[in-house]
């Protein structure tokens, strides 16, 4: 994994808009306090949104008559979920999400910082200009921190001029994909234009996120003669985008990735792969390309941990994404890699659309939108389903604080660590909720979400960021006061 420095603006001052806790220096009490050296019972001390010191109990003695200290008694309290991969759509298609509801929904799910895709909003976010419409649009309209991935895209691949003018105006690495995305200004790179990229991130000491799939001839194995009737049923779906779509571009990908080993072309370049749902024989290519020292990551999603294909009702357009959910086997071996560590990281891909576009009525899964809509669920969602399979609260922070941190080049994020920024969530992991109607929902369109009508575990009671309660049992602070990050 690479590790660089990332500044972002000075923190301000909370103040009584910014917060919900108006205090610029207090403690954080709790029985289960998640740090990098283990849980313990303990406190956190803050000061002007920084951690300034981490506390056991036994060690612990403060004058609390002079002291803010909140105690949230035996409620986890964890580093803040960092989400590498969220599409907020703003500017240009805010009423798709946007800035301020997909904050909100991140603060009330405990992500305390995303890093935004650069497509799905006008323009995509491939070049110097397109980067500033994005930060003038989350200037003041963000409730949790967010940074920028550019994209990677034919034009300026075959141009490293534009390429480093991107690079120098603060994106944090760029994002590619592998087969059409589906929006128009954002073409898909081929495997050359990736190569020819690498060096150019190299210089920059910044990665490349890869859709990694390609587009095969299908030809005769998809059959849809039974026309809408077929198209309604996820496994029609299924069968045009087969696994083997993942696994040649992942073929493809660590050729490239090679040159990214010590005395490599594109030695400091890095390559991460988003939202893998093959978890065969793609995931072996990807676990030999790390034991041969190539710089490579991997992430997957929750929604491929907690759905499976045979369980999506005909029609259930809400599920539709790409690359598709596969077997209950799969998700099986999907949980297996995470927890023997071949699945880096964990992101939303949080990709929402207005509802019309999810065809919820005609229920057809090749012509509807593709994309989940999770990021306020991601938490109880990864801990429902993981905590059958054992998970601790320690893999939880590494697959959703500190390693996405380090792919970010967020030095100053992802754990509960003195000097780092006071991006802090508390939560309760027996608390179970209903995600029905009446449960407060803050993405923009919660009825294409496919995890409402679920039940849950795990509800979130406060979330910080930077020292700023921005988010206390449904109430978010008034004021949008998190920061746009840019590579400095
Ligand atoms: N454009 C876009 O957000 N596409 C995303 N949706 C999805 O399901 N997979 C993707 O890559
Ligand atoms: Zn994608
Ligand atoms: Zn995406």
């Amino acid at each position: 994994m690479i590790l660089k420095k990332v500044y972002g603006y000075i923190p301000q001052l909370p103040s009584s808009d910014c917060s919900l806790l108006p205090h610029n220096h207090y403690w954080i009490s709790s029985k289960r306090i998640v740090t990098p050296n283990g849980t313990i019972s303990g406190a956190v001390e803050i000061k002007e949104g920084r951690i300034i010191s981490v506390v056991a109990e036994e060690n612990w003695h403060v004058n609390s008559s002079f002291t803010t200290v909140v105690n949230y008694g035996e409620s986890v309290v964890m580093p803040g979920f960092i989400d590498v991969h969220a599409h907020l759509d703003d500017p240009g298609r805010s009423e798709w999400e946007g800035f301020p509801s997909g904050t909100k929904a991140a603060a009330a799910g405990g992500v305390t910082t995303l890093v935004d895709m650069p497509l799905n909003s006008a323009p995509s976010t491939v070049s110097e200009e397109t980067l500033k419409l994005k930060v003038q649009a989350a200037e003041g309209r963000v409730y949790v921190d967010v940074g920028f991935w550019g994209g990677l895209v034919p034009e300026n691949a075959e141009n490293a001029s534009s390429l480093e003018r991107l690079l120098n105006a603060g994106v944090l690495g760029l994002k590619s994909f592998m087969v059409p995305s589906g929006i128009n200004d954002f073409p898909m790179t081929t495997a050359s234009h990736i190569k020819e990229a690498l060096p150019t991130l190299a210089r920059y000491k910044r990665p490349l996120l890869v859709h990694a799939e390609v587009l095969l001839d299908l030809d005769g194995k998809v059959e849809l003669e039974d026309g809408v009737e077929n198209a309604r049923s996820y496994s029609t779906y299924l069968k045009t985008r087969p696994a083997s779509m993942e696994e040649a571009a992942i073929n493809q990908l660590i050729t490239l990735s090679k040159d990214t080993r010590a005395g490599g072309s594109a030695e400091g370049a890095h390559l991460h792969i988003v939202h893998l749902s093959d978890a065969r024989t793609s995931l072996n290519l990807i676990k030999e390309a790390k034991q041969r020292g190539d710089s490579i990551t991997v992430e997957t999603c929750p929604h491929y941990l907690a759905f499976a294909a045979e369980d999506i009702p005909d029609g259930d357009t809400r599920f539709k994404c790409a690359p598709p959910i596969r077997d209950a086997a799969n998700k099986e071996k999907l949980w297996d890699a995470l927890l023997d560590g071949d699945i880096d990281m964990l992101s939303s891909d949080h990709s929402p659309s207005v509802p019309e576009m999810k065809l919820l009525d005609e229920g057809d899964f090749l012509k509807a939108w593709g994309g989940i809509s999770s990021l306020q669920f991601v938490l109880p969602a990864t801990w429902t389903h993981g905590r059958k399979y054992g998970i601790t609260f320690e893999q939880l922070a590494s697959w959703w604080s500190e390693n996405p941190a380090k792919l970010a080049g967020l030095t100053t994020k992802g754990a509960i660590a003195v000097g780092n920024q006071a991006d802090i969530v508390v939560w309760e992991p027996d608390m179970e909720f209903d995600l029905d109607n009446d449960y407060p929902v803050h993405i923009k369109h919660p009825s294409i979400s496919a995890y409402m009508g679920s039940r849950l575990s795990g509800k979130v009671l406060a979330t910080f960021v930077r020292g700023n309660l921005v988010y206390k049992e449904g109430n978010h602070a008034s004021q949008a006061c998190a920061l746009p990050i840019l590579h400095r």
